[in-house]
């Protein structure tokens, strides 16, 4: 095969689905968490960047973050997380399908200057001026929209690329602003910044390859991660009450399809067992309470298939 050479140190991956994963960074331990919570078995050696999983024909490749959507959508990788910034950043969205959004890897991609600035109240007031950021092309099309230009290429204001640190290009004054991520404001607040602008709300999403090879395996991937999200975001709960309340109680608490109802071994009472969001979950006890419920247990869900 002309261009290629067997190193023997490397796993044949050659029937084996590769699952992209970030190898580092924010994303990395939900990410390893996420795939213990599936059932994916994998012993990652030190400094080795391909995994087999030992249940399943699939090889973990640990990339940086910031590379998976564009692995995904030339098909080097069939299936990978990454954050929606990265897709949107590296223009892969048409090329990769999102299978799933995970729910970490929450934050905002958001545009600052300093606080001490207060020349500049709004994104627009940086138009043609100098900005630093990691995410060139999402910045230069919000700025297009600032400046009515219809090609991100045209625009005025000075968009440079850097790797990492951010937040200190204005405190050297290579910048009158940045455009970077937050999600406590922490970082920002520590570099005297503010946010005047959002450009986008990101998340980690599971994405594949639109011609994958191995798209049952990629739909089992997604209703395993599916079964562990929805453990994550919702609890069982178990309470008695009267046949009577019975209507009110489903309405309070309707479930994911529905309640499940069991005759107590006492005349007019049953047993109810309901999935409930966990955000809801005080409120629709203490409704539940009001109405006569006793006896309110909540159970935590390991796993909860559809
Ligand atoms: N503070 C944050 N809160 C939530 N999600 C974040 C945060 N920072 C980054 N992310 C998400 O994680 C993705 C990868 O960023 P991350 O900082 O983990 O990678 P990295 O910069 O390669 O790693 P490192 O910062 O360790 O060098 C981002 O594109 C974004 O989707
Ligand atoms: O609002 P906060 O909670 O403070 O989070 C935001 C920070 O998190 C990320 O940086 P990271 O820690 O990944 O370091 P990096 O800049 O080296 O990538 C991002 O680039 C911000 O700097
Ligand atoms: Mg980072």
């Amino acid at each position: 095969m002309a261009g290629a050479y067997i190193n023997t140190s490397l796993p044949d991956v050659s029937d084996r689905m590769l699952f992209a994963v970030p190898k580092k960074g924010r994303l990395y331990d939900q990410c390893v968490g996420l795939l213990s919570d599936i059932g994916i078995e994998f012993n990652r050696k030190p400094r080795h960047d391909i995994a087999l999983v030992s249940n399943m024909p699939i090889a973990l490749v640990f990339l940086p973050a910031a590379d998976i959507a564009t692995y995904v959508a030339k098909g080097n990788v069939d299936v990978g997380v990454t954050g929606l910034d990265i897709i949107r950043e590296s223009q892969t969205e048409h090329d990769v399908a999102e299978l799933l959004r995970l729910g970490f890897g929450r934050c905002k991609l958001q545009v600052q200057t300093p606080q001490a600035n207060t020349q500049v109240a709004s994104a627009q007031d940086l138009v043609g001026k100098r900005i630093v950021t990691s995410f060139i092309n999402l910045t230069r099309q919000r700025f297009a929209e600032l400046e009515g230009v219809a090609d991100p290429a045209q625009i005025k204001t000075q968009v440079r690329f850097v790797s990492g640190s951010v937040e200190a290009a204005c405190g050297l004054g290579l910048a009158d602003g940045i455009v970077d991520l937050v999600e406590s404001g922490d970082t920002m607040r520590a570099a005297g910044l503010h946010a005047i602008d959002t450009v986008l709300e990101t998340e980690s999403v599971l994405i594949t390859n639109k011609h994958a090879r191995f798209p049952r395996l990629a739909a089992t991937i997604k209703q395993r991660v599916e079964g562990i999200l929805a453990a994550r975001r919702y609890v069982l709960c178990q309470y008695n009450i009267r046949r009577s309340a019975l209507e009110s109680a489903c309405r309070i608490a309707p479930g994911r399809q529905a309640p499940t109802v069991t005759p107590l071994e006492q005349d007019g009472w049953v047993a109810v067992s309901v999935m409930v969001e966990k955000r809801a979950l005080a409120d629709k006890m203490d409704a539940l309470r009001d109405i006569g419920a006793t006896d309110i247990l909540v159970l935590q869900i390991v796993n909860a298939r559809a």
